[in-house]
């Protein structure tokens, strides 16, 4: 009974307008990405992480990992051309250690440093009582719904909607059944492992998921980033 933590690290971060990939800068003298990595390494209930990583960076991610005391890190591979080609690699080279019928996997994009353990607790929880996970956050803003991308007419309720976030924590057996079924059905362009079950009619259950838990997208983030770990160390840091 493993929890396997998939990092996504594949992306090359064109809205930061930056010439390093966004997971790979550094913030008080450490990349983004081991910030990530430490929330699991640090989880006494993840046993493995396996991570997707853009092209050219393999061997300098495993350097950082060794540097920073990332044990768990047990095998990387290169991402695919998509987010969800990417997930689909991470977990085909994750099957090829791992079987067992009760293992689960946590895909997390690797630019959300700010992954609580509590967050993660609560994922692993969720997914082993309902079979999966979402991590979420309530939709706190009026959401405005346009055609021309200018003006607005119409709304979405807010009270029905959910913010997702990662991890987003599946059965591995079960994801890899649901990819298969997405490549026979050639379902190929899902933004993520949420959008996939949604649009192959599956049930996905909530996970508690926290404002702290941002996706550093734009150089913004990354300032809204460096002044929360000022202000407040993340739990995982504190021990
Ligand atoms: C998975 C995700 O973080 C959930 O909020 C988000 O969908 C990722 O989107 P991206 O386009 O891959 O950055």
């Amino acid at each position: 009974m493993k929890n396997i933590a998939l990092i996504i690290a594949g992306g090359v971060g064109s809205r930061m307008h930056q010439d390093i990939p966004k997971q790979f800068l550094n913030v008080n003298d450490k990349p983004i990405i081991i910030y990530t990595l430490e929330a699991f390494q640090k989880h006494p209930n993840i046993d493995a992480i396996e991570v997707v990583c853009l092209k050219g960076w393999r061997d300098i991610l495993c350097a950082y990992a060794k540097q920073f005391g990332i044990t768990k890190l047990e095998n990387v591979v290169t991402g695919g051309e998509t987010g969800l080609k990417s997930i689909r690699k991470g977990l085909y080279d994750i099957a090829k250690r791992y079987q067992g019928e009760d293992d689960i996997v946590l895909i997390h994009d690797a630019i959300r440093p700010m992954v609580s353990q509590d967050i993660i607790s609560d994922n692993i929880r969720v997914c082993r009582e309902y079979g999966n996970a979402i991590t979420v956050i309530p939709c706190t803003a009026v959401m405005l719904k346009t055609m021309d991308g200018l003006s607005s007419m119409d709304q979405v309720p807010r009270d029905n909607l959910k913010i997702t976030q990662t991890p987003q924590t599946f059965f591995l057996k079960e994801i890899l059944e649901v990819h298969k079924e997405a490549i026979e059905k050639g379902i190929d362009d899902s933004v993520a492992s949420c959008s996939l079950y949604v649009e192959l009619g599956r049930k996905l259950y909530h996970s508690i998921g926290s404002e702290k838990n941002i996706k550093l997208t734009t150089s913004e983030d990354i300032e809204i980033f460096t002044a929360l770990l000022s202000v407040e160390r993340p739990d995982w840091l504190r021990k």
